[in-house]
């Protein structure tokens, strides 16, 4: 059939019981996972980003930018120790 890639439309899926009884739950429950990896700080630690309190430091006091795309890992635990 011309126009038409064969899967089940959109329009289909967003008025099934079966799609709000399971996607009620997901959707809220990806969003509070993504409130809380921030909210907690873990985003920071995973992502290595300093938190607003962390861009100068007494021992740094130029702001902590990667430089070295290949060493960036290692330069981001050198920004982290000091
Ligand atoms: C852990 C999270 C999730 C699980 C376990 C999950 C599970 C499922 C399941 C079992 C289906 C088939 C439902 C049916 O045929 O009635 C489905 C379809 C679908 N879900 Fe999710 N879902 C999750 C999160 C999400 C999120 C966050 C979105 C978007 C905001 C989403 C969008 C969709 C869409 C658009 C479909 C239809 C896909 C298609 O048939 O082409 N889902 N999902």
């Amino acid at each position: 059939m011309a126009g038409t890639t064969g899967e089940r439309p959109f329009s289909d899926i967003v008025t099934s019981i079966r799609y709000w009884v399971i996607h009620s739950i997901t959707i809220p429950a990806l969003f509070i996972a993504g409130w809380l990896f921030v909210q907690t700080g873990l985003a920071y630690d995973v992502f290595g980003t300093p938190r607003p309190d962390q861009y100068y430091t007494q021992q740094r006091q130029q702001l902590p930018i990667v430089t070295n795309r290949y060493e960036a890992s290692q330069q981001v635990k050198e920004f982290n120790s000091k």
